[in-house]
């Protein structure tokens, strides 16, 4: 598949990223001289951040390519991404020459936060608004507007990259999304301009409150539950006589004046001018990765997203149960993976091995399971953030209801960097005691053994079950 970026600023260099990571081949079309060196500043980001989202490999990285040709970006491509600056007439003139140099079937997207697609496509151009967020190589939201099937297209294409469509029914300026984003902003512009809070004051009544709530609940489910138990009715009830008293200034905006530009971005640079952008968007992204695997574990809000996202990438096949890039979330105050780390992926190991004889999820709704009873973990050497780390396992013995498991876990290099041995006893979920496991999973552990059979044991295993 082949993505052409038209405009490679902070938007493009982050689509160009999402695409490049999920195995796309890009190239990208920028008059900017410093395109490329942007570009691969946001990658090296990206390459650390957005891989640290799944237990499981992404697919190979596509090719990267820079181009002075507009045609030659757009020849073949599958996806048109503009992200031009913010201007109707540089957009209508760019749309125009993208409708005319694109495949046919090609989806040419806009990255606008704002404009209609009645009034991109006002001079004929074929061209729907996919609307991004920042960073857009981590953030799953698109807005899409526009043509139906043109946008229903597009959705196909963004759920196999990771993202999550959100198709905007009726179009309107600044689409959903900004409109909210842009009553927050007028109001702080306010609050600043008054001297009633200074920006960082402003953000941490944001990031110590309702942010919180906000990326995991939304707004009507979060309202609803501050309802108590009589819910939405009694919550709207409460606060209803509220939306006529002065709690905002929505419909009033503050001039740019020089003084309010000036005094903004002073505060700024003192609240966080001791940081570069990179070294900012490095903590962002880090902070994004946590919370979103966080959320990962409880199928919310992003964290579903990638969730249903890393079902539909490749499983591993015997020998390797693992293979995954490591998160910087694992890596400790040495500056390395931390020890319990190593013990997760042979427990993950353990998992893929149980699906791999049939021990799956539906086995496990059926009451049957293995229950581990004893780990031995040998630290063989040093595995680092971003490193590619795999596991390999060999099932020691399965008789019975013993279940002898010993995973090598190897970094990108080959280097075997530990070793995880695990007795497990097959269980009755009902009872919680031991018992014989079911037929096809027996059958499958006998099978595996038969092919075994002979095999010299693994350096370093026998370690556990004596
Ligand atoms: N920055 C943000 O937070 C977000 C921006 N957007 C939208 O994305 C679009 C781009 O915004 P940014 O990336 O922030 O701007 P930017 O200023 O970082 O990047 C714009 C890029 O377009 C290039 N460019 C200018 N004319 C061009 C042309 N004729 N052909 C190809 N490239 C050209 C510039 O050299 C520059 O690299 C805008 O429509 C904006 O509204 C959408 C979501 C968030
Ligand atoms: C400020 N903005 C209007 C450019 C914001 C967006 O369009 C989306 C985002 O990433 O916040």
């Amino acid at each position: 598949m082949k993505a052409a970026i038209i405009g490679g600023g902070v938007i493009g260099g982050g689509w160009a990223a999402r695409f490049l990571l999920n195995g796309w081949d890009v190239v990208v079309y920028d008059p900017d001289p410093e395109a490329e060196r942007k570009i691969g500043e946001v990658l090296a980001n990206a390459r650390r951040a957005l891989p640290a989202l799944y237990d499981t490999a992404l697919p190979f990285e596509g090719t990267l390519r820079f181009t002075a040709d507009l045609a030659e970006a757009c020849a073949g491509a599958d996806w048109v991404q503009e992200s031009v600056p913010e201007r109707l007439d540089i957009k209508h003139r760019v749309h125009a020459e993208l409708t005319a140099l694109s495949p046919a079937e090609a989806v040419i997207g806009s990255s606008t936060s704002g404009f209609k697609p009645s009034e991109l496509t006002a001079e004929g151009a074929r061209v729907i608004v996919a609307h991004p967020f920042n960073p857009v190589y981590l953030l799953p939201l698109i807005e899409l507007v526009g043509d139906t099937d043109h946008c229903a297209r597009a959705a196909t294409l963004l759920r196999d990259i990771g993202m999550y469509p959100l198709y905007v029914r009726k179009e309107i300026d600044a689409h959903i999304a900004d409109r909210f984003l842009e009553a927050v902003w007028r109001e702080a512009l306010w609050l600043v301009k008054d001297g009633i809070a200074t920006t960082e004051e402003i953000d941490e009544a944001i990031r110590m409150g309702f942010g919180l709530r906000w990326a995991q609940m939304g707004l009507f489910e979060t309202y609803r539950v501050a309802g108590g138990e009589a819910g939405m009715k009694h919550f709207m009830a409460q606060f209803g006589p509220c939306l006529t008293w002065p709690w905002t200034k929505l419909m009033d905006v503050p001039e740019f004046t020089d003084e309010l530009v000036d005094l903004i971005a002073g505060q700024s640079d003192a609240q966080s001018g001791h940081m570069s952008i990179r070294a900012l968007e490095r903590l962002r992204d880090d902070n994004l990765v946590g919370i979103m695997r966080a959320l990962k574990h409880s199928g919310s809000g992003a964290g579903g997203v990638v969730a249903r996202h890393e079902a539909t990438l490749p499983k591993t096949t015997q020998p390797v149960t693992q293979d995954r890039q490591v998160p910087q979330i694992w890596t400790d105050y040495n500056g390395h993976m931390n020890e319990a780390h190593f013990l997760e992926t042979g427990s993950k190991a353990t998992d893929r091995f149980m699906e791999m004889v049939g021990a799956d999820a539906d086995y496990i709704a059926g009451g049957l399971s293995y229950f581990t009873v004893e780990n031995h973990v040998r630290y063989l050497d040093e595995v680092h953030a971003g490193d590619r780390l795999r596991a390999e396992t060999r099932l020691l013995s399965g008789e019975g209801k013993k279940l002898h498991l010993f995973h090598t876990l190897l970094r990108g290099d080959g280097t075997a960097v530990a070793t995880v041995e695990s007795l497990l006893l097959h269980v009755d979920l009902a009872t919680r005691k031991s018992c014989l496991p079911g037929d096809a999973v027996a059958r499958a552990l006998a099978a595996m053994t038969k092919t075994l059979a002979g095999l010299p044991m693994p350096e370093g295993a026998g370690k556990v079950g004596r």
